[in-house]
């Protein structure tokens, strides 16, 4: 499992990440919900050691992150990180250099699912179409764990459909998923649990299932007793 022990961030004097605690267990799909600026990148980011904690400890399967990091976790950024010029293809070879845990046959997969074409270039892609290579990237090699940042910002229904398709196929399989989204009513049906975010606390973890046989309530409906409280 992904575990954050009591994790603090500032940036300069502001304290961003207030003793954060939660584990993301592997096989489960965990979404980090939040306001604007409650804090959820920053998480991302502290976990694969992109930002220094100051505070606390992030651990992965019971050890510290370090530099495996990188082969036990996929980090699928906001936004798609390939030079414009590049075509589809060298990226993905350029990956498969990169990465020893490369997916060749799952890259392949990934690429026929979303009807990627190996010949574009990256800076030709639509906000989508990039959402959907950024997936292939990430998707593609054999970790642990996967990391997402807003996966459906900007994007299309029908594309946020066929992204929401993949968390429940094999091409995620019994990986541990964290993500960050602001669409939580449209895939609500398939996180396990919920950690809410507020002001750089964590405000509420909750195993979706639980709350909705329990007190018959969506995630939204806590989302919202909680964060807007
Ligand atoms: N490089 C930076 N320098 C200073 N402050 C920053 C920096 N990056 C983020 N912050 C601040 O840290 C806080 C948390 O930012 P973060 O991006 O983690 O929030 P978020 O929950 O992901 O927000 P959003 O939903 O808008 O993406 C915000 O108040 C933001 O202004």
């Amino acid at each position: 499992m992904i575990e954050l022990i009591r994790v603090s961030h500032r940036y300069l004097c502001r304290k961003v990440l207030k003793e954060v605690t939660f584990a993301a267990e592997k096989g489960q799909i965990t979404c980090l919900i939040g306001l604007n600026g409650a804090g959820k990148s920053t998480v991302l980011k502290a976990i694969m050691g992109l930002t220094p904690i100051h505070g606390g400890t992030i651990q992965i399967d019971g050890k510290p992150i370090g530099r495996d990091t990188y082969e036990q976790v996929s980090y699928i950024p906001d936004h798609l990180a390939v030079p414009p010029s590049m075509k589809l293809s060298d990226a993905l070879q350029f990956m498969e250099d990169f990465y020893s845990r490369w997916n060749k046959d799952r890259a392949s997969e990934l690429m026929r699912f979303f009807g990627l074409d190996y010949r574009e270039r990256a800076g030709r892609l639509s906000k989508g179409t990039a959402a959907k290579f950024n997936l292939v990237l990430g998707l593609a090699q054999d970790s642990d764990y996967i990391i997402m940042d807003e996966p459906f910002a900007g994007i299309d229904l029908f594309s946020r459909e066929s992204i929401a398709e993949v968390f429940s196929s094999e091409l995620v399989g019994s990986r541990g998923v964290l993500l960050t989204t602001h669409e939580v009513g449209e895939i609500e049906h398939l996180i396990d649990q919920a950690v809410l975010l507020r002001d750089g606390t964590v405000a509420r973890t909750f195993e979706c299932e639980q709350v909705r046989s329990e007190e018959g309530k969506s995630v939204v409906d806590v989302m919202k007793e909680v964060l807007l409280a």
